[in-house]
């Protein structure tokens, strides 16, 4: 699966988002090291802050299938530039994805960038900030 293939995928699903209250779909299509594609839009909630965007969706449909061996990810909405992910999907993907991981974002008109998951989120907070627990 080439990043055309993959950004079809995220285009794909982006038609499936529930935004009702924004009005602003999304999609994100995440690749496998194995091949597979976990695809996620963004679900609204009329108590807003419920919402969840699309890359949290993808994520979490393929950390509930057991598998964690990303590739990489695309993410596509229809804005001025590359869509820009929010922070607290940021923070989620740099639990699960490598820090060289390719993440491709994009809009409609094929305007795309792509950045690394420390350049999206650099100087992340981590599992090695927390405490060491004694046993
Ligand atoms: O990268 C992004 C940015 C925003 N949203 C969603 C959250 C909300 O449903 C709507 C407007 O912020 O877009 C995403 O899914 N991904
Ligand atoms: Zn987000």
């Amino acid at each position: 699966m080439d990043q055309n293939q993959l950004f079809e995928k995220a285009k794909e699903i982006r038609e499936r988002a529930y935004t009702p209250y924004s009005k602003f779909p999304v999609g994100a299509a995440l690749l496998t090291k194995s091949g597979k594609v976990y695809q996620g839009c963004n679900i609204e909630n009329a108590a807003y802050p419920v919402s969840l965007c699309a890359e949290r969706v993808a994520i979490f449909k393929a950390i509930s299938d057991g598998v964690t061996d990303f590739a990489e990810m695309a993410v596509v909405a229809d804005t001025g530039r590359p869509v820009s992910p929010c922070g607290s999907c940021r923070q989620v993907m740099s639990e699960f994805f490598d820090k060289k991981m390719p993440i491709h974002i994009g809009n409609l008109e094929d305007d795309r960038k792509t950045m690394s998951m420390e350049e999206l989120l650099p100087f992340s907070f981590e599992s090695a900030d927390l405490p060491v627990e004694d046993e």
